[in-house]
């Protein structure tokens, strides 16, 4: 595999989902609040309360690719999970991960509706397909090992779902394993089923909860984690690719999703750990932050590897088309955007074991032998082709031959050669001749003296030279290297001038900006403080309200029940009275039947007593017969009687019957009236029991209303108490970022504006230096060229010494042989001459020698000899007096700043050099 293809650095893939409406938002007939522009723009619509478009509405969404509602799980996996499953098996870590609100079809996409339906089945059931796909279309050559995690973070604890007594792992880093969780159950699993059985076993271990938003709501975020081992039979390489499909928690308003007591420290525990989330991408993204806060949620830990770092992630947003939900689709989709500009850099993890080592290195071995083996035959053929292979140490000379090295022109003079003359001169001289031969070759020594200062002094000088050039051309390099750096200086000056102000204008910009919320977070601290105070005024209002009404409501009742009462009271009054009068009339119709009784008693004893009567008138009529008439008239008085009492027996029996007919009518009467009374009665109870019922469900209502008023306002202190402590918790960060941030900024600007200054100093040195350099290096030229002028001089002057000292040579080897010739004739004629007249110094001696020798010359002893011997000596003088020139001219004629002063700086020169 190529260095390219080993590499994966990119943006984090970002794709939007729109899920279509549910039931009851179809049953709402909602208007989808989301608009697709085409495969990669969504737009959102956001509406007023009357349902109408919000004027300058631009809400426009560009993702990788956008689907919409019509989009199926296959086309989902296809673009979304696919690629990013398939760079796992290449070696790369690749994790997805679905974000959205709750309900919005986040567990639909990653595990789908069922794992088992072909059509609705969601990214992890898809992505095991291909990877045992891929598995089984490998080279045999290649041996795979699968492990399988499932994890779920709730409420901030790890807890492993194939293992439910793992309630709180811990995550770990390790250069090797990079960010892993300790102890987590990994189960090897060799084929689909395997890996179904395990997400069924995760499945059913999983937290859910059914909220008002969602049936079946998941309260923890789940990590499907598989690992892909892959080892090469063939070279023994292996890697792993590590793959995490990530169903997240969904975001919730616990005001819509009704959340209250543990679901809604669930809901709380899930934003803030999305909040987390979203603050790391923030901080991957804004540009600014040195610090990622990874380590503020187990979500984003065990995500650190996924966001900004090794691993292949595509996020999918996931968002209700509902318009009740636009506000929620509008941050989902601003997350996604965050999201996008994450940069990811994803390696092959191949690990190097030591059998592909091994392996590697058999295969250098062999290819060294072979290479050996070459050599051997390219040797073996040289030679028979008759050439001499060269050895080691000739091939190591020619190498050490590539250095060049100067050779000096050499002098021609050899101080054996004159040691020689010297030697054969001094044998042959006499001692004045010894003495001006020790004259000559103290002059001669002398020159040789000069001639080697000379010769010293040109070496030091070219030497001298030759380091002024190299360090000319050092220093001309160093002034290049310092203008450039100079510039370079300047720039970088300019740059921090720049950056030090733009830092400024960003730390005033920050400074205003961390003012500013402070003064917002002071502002809304207090808003918050008067909200919530005023919501715990109204609170306790509806509190007091409800106390009130619960009061008023318990009055109300003893009331009713008390007005029901009283009107029982009076109805039973009445009803007593009734009765009482009923009773009354009872005893009235008692009495007139007793009376009715005694009446007919009477009657009745009156019948017996009108029998007896009869009776007695019979047997009075028939005794009247018998008796007298006067007895008549008292008959007929009793008959008068008796009529009378019929006819009022009569009358009375009248009456008895009206009256019963009457007690019937009144029973009558009565019966109808208790029936009325009940039956009124009866329908006043209904009546007034409807009324308390109404009035109860009136109550129960307006007391459920108050409730859930109660609720919002309970939810919405609870969400401004979360918002509260989330500013408090930003306020504190903040604070953290303003002090540790601040110092350590402020550190930045101080060392900065010390380093400007340093920067300053130092580049004003540094022209000043170079300034001085440039003099220096002017002076220089000036001095290399003025000395250069003077090696001309001197190579001049002492290639004429040169001459000079040829000719000399030659002079003095002519005048050596006229000497030697013409001594002898001189020592003939002068015999008797004193040895002491002649030992003066050289010039007077020789004055004298050549006055003797005019005065000879004027004596007129014209021999050749002596001619030769005056030609000779005035040659030797004329040499003395031009060595002497020479020699004053030499030693006295100092370089610029004198001769021996030079020598010496130079050999101090050449000391420093040699130090050097
Ligand atoms: N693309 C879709 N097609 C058909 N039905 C869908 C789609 N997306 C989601 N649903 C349905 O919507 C409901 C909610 O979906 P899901 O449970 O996946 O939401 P979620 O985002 O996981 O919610 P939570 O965060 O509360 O767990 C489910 O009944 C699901 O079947």
């Amino acid at each position: 595999m190529s260095g390219k293809e080993q590499q994966g650095s990119g943006n984090i893939q970002v794709v939007c989902r729109v899920r279509p409406f549910n039931k009851s938002e179809l049953e709402m007939g909602s208007v989808p609040c989301v608009e697709f522009l085409d495969q990669q723009t969504i737009r959102v619509k956001l509406t007023n309360t009357d349902g109408k478009e919000k004027a300058d509405n631009k809400q426009l969404f560009n993702f990788d690719r956008v689907f919409n509602m019509e989009t199926t799980q296959e086309q989902i996996y296809e673009v979304a999970a696919k690629p990013v499953v398939q760079s796992v098996l290449e070696g790369f870590n690749g994790t997805v991960f679905a974000y959205g609100q709750t309900s919005s079809g986040k567990t639909f996409t990653m595990q789908g509706a069922s794992i088992d339906d072909e059509k609705l089945k969601g990214v992890i059931p898809r992505m095991v397909k291909t990877v045992f796909q891929h598995i089984s279309d490998a080279p045999d050559h290649i041996e795979f090992r699968i492990k399988i995690s499932i994890v779920e973070i709730y409420m901030e604890k790890i807890r492993d779902l194939l293992d439910n007594t793992k309630q709180n792992l811990v995550v770990r880093e390790d250069k090797q394993r990079g960010i892993y969780i300790q102890d987590v159950t990994e189960q090897y699993v060799s084929n689909e089923q395997d890996v179904f059985d395990l997400l069924r076993i995760g499945n059913q271990n999983r937290a859910v909860t059914a909220t008002n938003m969602n049936e079946g709501s998941s309260r923890s975020h789940m990590l499907f984690m598989m690992s892909v081992s892959q080892n090469n039979l063939n070279d023994l390489s292996a890697k792993t690719g590590k793959l995490i499909l990530v169903d997240l928690a969904g975001s919730e308003k616990v005001a819509k999703t009704g959340a209250e007591g543990r679901v809604l420290d669930e809901a709380k525990t899930i934003n803030q750990s999305l909040s987390s989330l979203g603050n790391v991408i923030n901080a991957l993204t804004d540009g600014k932050s040195s610090h990622i806060p990874y380590r503020n949620s187990k979500l984003t830990r065990v995500l650190q590897e996924s966001i900004g770092g090794n691993s292949k992630t595509t996020l999918i947003v996931t968002c209700s088309p509902s318009p009740f939900n636009d506000l929620e689709t509008l941050s989902t989709l601003r997350f996604g955007i965050r999201a996008k500009a994450i940069k990811n850099k994803a390696k092959v993890n191949r690990e190097v074991t030591v059998a592909e080592l091994q392996v590697l290195l058999a295969k250098i071995e062999k290819q060294l032998e072979e290479k050996t083996r070459r050599v051997a035959q390219l040797e073996d053929y040289i030679q028979q082709l008759g050439s001499q292979l060269p050895s080691e140490t000739n091939l190591n000379q020619q190498e050490d031959q590539t250095q060049i090295i100067d050779s000096q022109e050499e002098i021609p003079q050899n101080p054996a050669q004159i040691s020689n003359i010297e030697e054969i001169v001094r044998s042959k001289l006499s001692d004045e001749d010894l003495k001006m031969q020790h004259n000559l070759q103290e002059q001669i020594t002398q020159l040789q003296e000069v001639l080697e200062i000379e010769k010293n002094n040109v070496t030091v000088q070219t030497e001298k030279l030759s380091i002024l050039r190299k360090e000319f051309t050092k220093i001309t390099a160093k002034c290049m290297t310092l203008e450039k750096e100079n510039e370079n200086l300047v720039q970088r000056l300019a740059n921090l001038n720049l950056q030090v102000s733009e830092e400024k204008l960003v730390n005033e910009n920050k400074d205003k900006e961390i003012d500013q919320i402070h003064e917002e977070n002071l502002k809304q601290r207090e808003e918050m403080a008067k909200e919530i105070e005023s919501l715990k005024q109204i609170k306790d209002n509806l509190l007091l309200k409800l106390e009130e009404q619960m009061e008023q409501l318990e009055e109300y009742e003893k009331k009713d029940s008390q007005k029901k009462a009283q009107f029982f009271l009076e109805e039973q009054k009445e009803a007593e009275t009734y009765i009482i009068e009923l009773k009354n009339e009872n005893k009235l119709l008692r009495e007139n039947q007793k009376k009715k009784d005694e009446f007919i008693q009477q009657l009745m004893s009156m019948e017996s007593l009108s029998s007896d009567v009869k009776q007695f008138i019979n047997t009075f009529n028939q005794s009247q017969v018998e008796v007298n008439e006067p007895e008549g008239e008292i008959f007929q008085d009793l008959k008068k009687k008796i009529s009378f009492l019929e006819t009022q027996l009569l009358g009375e029996k009248r009456y008895g019957h009206d009256l019963q007919k009457q007690i019937r009518s009144f029973r009558k009467e009565k019966e109808n009236m208790m029936q009325e009374f009940k039956q009124e009665l009866e329908k006043e109870q209904i009546k007034q029991q409807k009324k308390v019922e109404e009035v109860k469900l009136e109550y129960e209502k307006k007391i459920i209303k108050l409730t859930e008023d109660l609720q919002n306002r309970v939810d919405k202190v609870v969400e401004l108490e979360i918002k509260l402590d989330e500013s408090r918790e930003r306020e504190a960060k903040l604070q953290d970022f303003i002090t540790s941030d601040e110092k350590t900024r402020m550190k930045k600007i101080t060392t900065l504006e010390n380093n400007m200054q340093d920067l300053t100093k130092m580049y004003y040195e540094q022209q000043s230096q170079s300034q001085n350099w440039k003099v220096d290096s002017q002076v220089t030229d000036n001095k290399i060229q003025r000395k250069n002028e003077r090696i001309i001089e001197l190579e001049n002057e002492l290639s004429k010494t040169k001459d000079e000292l040829i000719q000399t040579k030659a002079k003095l080897e002519s005048l050596k042989k006229s000497f030697s010739s013409s001594i002898g004739i001189e020592r003939l004629k002068n015999l008797g001459t004193p040895m002491n007249q002649q030992a003066r110094s050289p010039i007077s001696s020789s004055n004298n020698f050549s006055q003797k020798l005019q005065a000879e010359e004027q004596e007129g002893n014209n021999q050749s000899g002596k001619d030769n011997f005056t030609q000779n000596l005035m040659q030797i003088q004329e040499l003395n007096f031009s060595n002497n020139l020479l020699s004053a001219n030499k030693v006295v004629k100092p370089l610029r700043g004198g001769n021996q002063k030079t020598s010496q700086t130079s050999s101090f020169q050449l000391e420093e050099l040699k130090f050097n």
